[in-house]
């Protein structure tokens, strides 16, 4: 089991990282009779980037979705911002402050990036239907803050040209940077990522890790994501956690992690498919 530091870090290029966002301790997870994760533990730290990586069936996505709520472990306990978090829905845990893109992208195909990345900011939205009817003024305020909120976000992943574009007619490196923006429309205190990269090509690669970078620099987002590309997780991420067949065989800063022997026959070295 990795020793829990609750202090942060200096990164090799000098970013100050936090004390402890997120605590995994001791998960299991089962389906029947498959242990998808088996008695894994790590922290997620306050502005760090972390990865999750592993050879295919390893339960990345599995230990993915008990951060964000979408399953329940049988055993072990998640800990956010300081407190033991009980079972909860996916939509209680994005309250929290978790927000999330998907390995196939869910955007609503019809609708245009505007209002796509508008939905992000459902959760954030204090007056319901019923008082936006009858109380004009104070919804329309808050539709005001939203708006300077998601422009911001619009601005900074540049796609000011396309936001009254309907989803459907955009190109799939820009649809993945919409969905990057529509859960930052929800100003998370973590951001999942589930495999930022898959299906890019190589422009659209270094476009998302630039912006993957400077969301995590400008906003301070700490950000968590499963990625197959080991360049881009090398790359990008401050310390990576490996799977293998459900269990933790590595866990630390690329370079030690590049050099761990479990890892290089597990996933690195050896052709896996
Ligand atoms: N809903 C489910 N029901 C039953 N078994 C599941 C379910 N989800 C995952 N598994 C099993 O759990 C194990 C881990 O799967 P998971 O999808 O988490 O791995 P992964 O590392 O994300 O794989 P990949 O890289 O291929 O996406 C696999 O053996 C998989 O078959």
């Amino acid at each position: 089991m990795t020793v829990q530091k609750e202090e942060g870090y200096v990164t090799a290029d000098g970013r100050k990282i936090g004390g402890t966002l997120m605590e995994m301790k001791n998960i299991t997870l089962r389906f029947g009779g498959v242990k998808a994760i088996t008695d894994i533990s790590f922290d997620i730290k306050e502005g760090e980037i972390r990865a999750i990586i592993g050879p295919n069936g390893a339960g990345k996505s599995s230990m993915l979705n008990v951060i964000s709520g979408f399953y329940v472990p049988q055993e072990g306990e998640v800990w956010f911002r300081g407190a033991k978090r009980p079972p909860m829905k996916p939509y209680e845990v994005a309250q929290q402050g978790i927000a999330r893109t998907f390995q196939n992208i869910a955007l609503f195909e019809g609708m245009s990036v505007l209002d796509n990345v508008m939905t992000g900011r459902l959760n954030n939205m204090k007056t319901n239907m019923f008082q936006q009817a009858i109380w004009k003024g104070k919804a329309e305020k808050e539709e005001v803050e939203n708006r300077e909120v998601v422009e911001k976000i619009i601005d900074f992943l540049e796609i000011q040209s396309i936001r009254k574009t309907p989803v459907a007619r955009l190109p799939y490196g820009l649809k993945k940077r919409v969905e990057l923006a529509r859960a930052l429309a929800a100003e998370p205190k973590l951001l999942l990522l589930d495999e930022p990269m898959a299906g890019m090509n190589v422009e659209e690669k270094e476009d998302m890790s630039r912006f993957i970078l400077d969301v995590n620099d400008e906003f301070g987002t700490t950000i968590a994501l499963i990625e197959h590309d080991m360049g881009v997780v090398m790359d990008l991420s401050d310390r990576v956690v490996v799977m293998d067949y459900g269990k933790k065989i590595g866990d630390g800063p690329p370079d030690e992690v590049r050099n761990n022997q479990d890892v290089i026959d597990a996933y690195l070295g050896v052709a896996h498919d």
